[in-house]
């Protein structure tokens, strides 16, 4: 697949008012060598057209070819190249009057017959256009003419994508954008292009095997132009240094491309910028250099034909935009060699390539799928699924599409299956346990429990939860005794079942810790007195810090002994105030102080560890200050822990 880029001269016709005489000879036709007679300098190339040759054979010989590739996936571009008033836009067709002289019309409406001509086969395809210009280094859609597009990367942003039925749709979108584009006579030509139009093709087909996008651009490049020649001034002269500009950075790429240059220098640019995704070896190129056979004009012919030789060197390996779905894995042998596979990096100014098929199901009524446990319905889908197959069969898709979703509703089908009849098995089982009066017991839903058993009542609510009260109401010792008891009878039998009644599974609770007078108070309170002593004794003003400092250390330590009389003296306690959580955990408190240290383990809501904290405190002959204490443990640190031993224990 390896080749050469394809160049091609076209030499413009002369018309009366120029000179007749002709600086070009075309000396050979097979294989077309092209003679400069005042240089005696020759040049090949691979099409020479000479002023007689009309637009069909143009076409014929230089992008039939390409629309055939783009058709099988790849991404090709033709160029128009050379002096201002060469014929580039006539070649190209992008000038207002395409429609005009059917003979006459350029490549862009014989592309689009092309594309629009029915394919063999079932293939789904879509063409869109878009036309764009590169005006003094900035991007506008001739399409959509508001302001400046963005250049994001090497990505054109925002730029107008428009889907096309027929070639008359397209060429009325060129005949549009042609008149917006920037254009002024010139002392060359009349009707000059100041800017680089590209009119890009996108191509995109879906058949049975294969995915297909693809895109050809068709460049009108701006004439290269000399200021003392055009006369241009002012702002003509800015447009023709921004156009040499473009084209002086297009003839570096090319060359640096021709001569495998590690670095290719697209950003000098923004016409090799936003060509990047088409000017390198992975697209065919096409260049059609345009020139004058004018002696005057020799320069500039002698230029555009060394541009096109150095283009001619330039070697490309096309790669296949094509890509081609599971289909071609599981049938090799049905796709002939050399297709390499897709490489959507080619597509990198497209947007996204292909809706996605938007797949309607039928609508579903709400049908139950399983009554009174024995017998079940199935909702029209799913019935007309396991039936028929695929409720796609009658859309619209691909064959290869269809293939995955029907794959895809079988397997989703074999999983209702089995859990239906997973679901008629168990209802089955019950059905025939009730009819034997076999004590079923209900399935435990420990959540429901712990929220039960622990749940605060609500403000206002009368009564707590049944479980709650038969808790709080029972005898402590005796019920959680027989909680024991049972558990310790289930441990021997190594019977694992649970009963309703094995609460202590549940996660114990975490209540806030009460206030206790805590040793600022007492300070406080002393402080006050002391202020009291001090006002009492009417010390003059002067003494009266100092009085303070040097009190008497008897007069403190009597005060702190009054005080701890006072907060040691016994405190009424509101039983009614204590809450069912505080008295539930009492009465576990009450039982772990009577246990062993293999029923606290038993006991979920301490873990291991907690247990032998609790076995050691045991040992160590303490009890729990409060239930604040007992609670907060699991959580505590070893430190906390050491600490809480020395301050409550160790010093008794
Ligand atoms: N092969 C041709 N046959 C007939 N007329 C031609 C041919 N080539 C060019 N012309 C005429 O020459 C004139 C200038 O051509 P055109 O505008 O295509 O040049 P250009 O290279 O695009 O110039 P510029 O770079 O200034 O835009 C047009 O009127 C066009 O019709």
């Amino acid at each position: 697949m390896e080749g050469f880029v394809n160049v091609s001269v076209r030499i413009k016709p002369t018309f009366n008012d120029e000179a007749t005489n002709s600086c070009l000879q075309v000396i050979n036709k097979q294989p077309p060598i092209l003679l400069v007679l005042d240089k005696s300098q020759t040049y090949h190339f691979d099409n020479i057209f000479t002023p007689d040759i009309q637009q069909e054979e143009v076409y014929n010989e230089t992008v039939k070819t390409l629309t055939e590739r783009v058709k099988t996936g790849y991404n090709c571009t033709v160029f128009a190249y050379g002096q201002t008033g060469t014929g580039k836009t006539y070649t190209i067709g992008t000038n207002a009057d395409v429609t005009i002289n059917e003979e006459e019309s350029g490549l862009i409406s014989r592309t689009l017959d092309d594309f629009f001509t029915p394919s063999d086969g079932y293939t789904e395809t879509e063409i869109s256009i878009s036309f764009i210009e590169i005006y003094n280094e900035k991007v506008y859609d001739l399409l959509l003419p508001h302001h400046a597009l963005p250049v994001k990367g090497f990505t054109v942003q925002g730029f107008k994508k428009l889907k096309v039925n027929n070639t008359f749709e397209a060429l009325e979108q060129l005949k549009y954008g042609s008149k917006n584009r920037h254009t002024s006579g010139t002392k060359q030509n009349l009707n000059s292009s100041r800017s680089h139009a590209i009119f890009s093709i996108y191509y995109q087909s879906r058949s049975c095997t294969s995915e297909i996008e693809s895109k050809l651009n068709l460049v009108d490049l701006a004439g290269s132009e000399r200021v003392n020649k055009t006369g241009n001034q002012g702002s003509s002269f800015y447009e023709g240094v921004n156009i040499n500009k473009g084209l002086l950075s297009l003839g570096q790429v090319m060359t640096a491309l021709s001569t495998n240059c590690s670095h290719i220098p697209y950003r000098q640019s923004v016409i090799t910028t936003i060509l990047q995704d088409s000017l390198n070896k992975k697209n065919y190129v096409t260049l059609i250099a345009c020139v004058s056979s004018s002696p005057e004009d020799l320069s500039e012919t002698l230029q555009t034909l060394e541009f096109a030789n150095r283009v001619k060197k330039m070697k490309n390996k096309p790669e296949i935009n094509h890509f081609i779905t599971q289909y071609k894995k599981e049938n090799p042998s049905l796709f002939p060699r050399g297709l390499t596979p897709s490489k959507r990096s080619n597509l990198n100014t497209f947007e996204t390539p292909f809706k996605k098929p938007k797949i309607t199901l039928p609508a579903v009524q709400e049908t139950p799928y399983f009554v009174n446990n024995s017998a079940f319905e199935v909702s029209p889908l799913l019935s007309s699924t396991m039936t028929s197959g695929s409720s796609c069969a009658q859309q619209n898709f691909s064959p290869v599409i269809r293939k995955y979703i029907t794959a895809m509703e079988s397997s989703i089908v074999n999983r209702l299956e089995s859990v239906i009849k997973s679901t008629l098995r168990r209802s089955k089982r019950l059905s025939v346990r009730r009819e034997n009066k076999e004590n079923v017991s209900p399935r435990i839903s420990w959540n429901k429990i712990s929220k039960n058993l622990y749940a605060e009542p609500p403000e206002g609510r009368a009564t707590s939860s049944p479980l709650e009260k038969s808790i709080i109401s029972s005898n402590s010792d005796s019920f959680l005794g027989n909680q024991i008891n049972i558990m310790e009878n289930n441990n021997g039998a190594k019977n694992n079942q649970r009963t309703d009644d094995s609460i202590f599974l549940v996660p114990a609770p975490r209540t806030k810790k009460p206030k206790i007078q805590n040793n600022s108070v007492r300070r406080s309170s002393v402080r006050l007195q002391l202020k009291q002593h001090v006002s009492e004794t009417q010390l003059p003003e002067g003494n009266r810090r100092r009085s303070v400092r040097l009190q008497n250390k008897q007069t403190v330590l009597n005060t702190c002994e009054k005080t701890k009389k006072k907060s040691k003296s016994p405190v009424k306690k509101n039983k009614t105030a204590e809450s069912p959580t505080t008295l539930r955990t009492n009465k576990v408190l009450q039982l772990l102080n009577k246990g062993t240290i293999k029923e606290l383990e038993k006991l979920h809501t301490v873990g291991a560890k907690t247990a032998e904290k609790i076995y050691l405190f045991r040992q160590l002959k303490g009890n729990f200050k409060s239930i604040a204490d007992m609670e907060e443990m699991p959580s505590w640190t070893k430190a906390k822990f050491e600490k809480f031993l020395a301050e409550n224990f160790l010093r008794r």
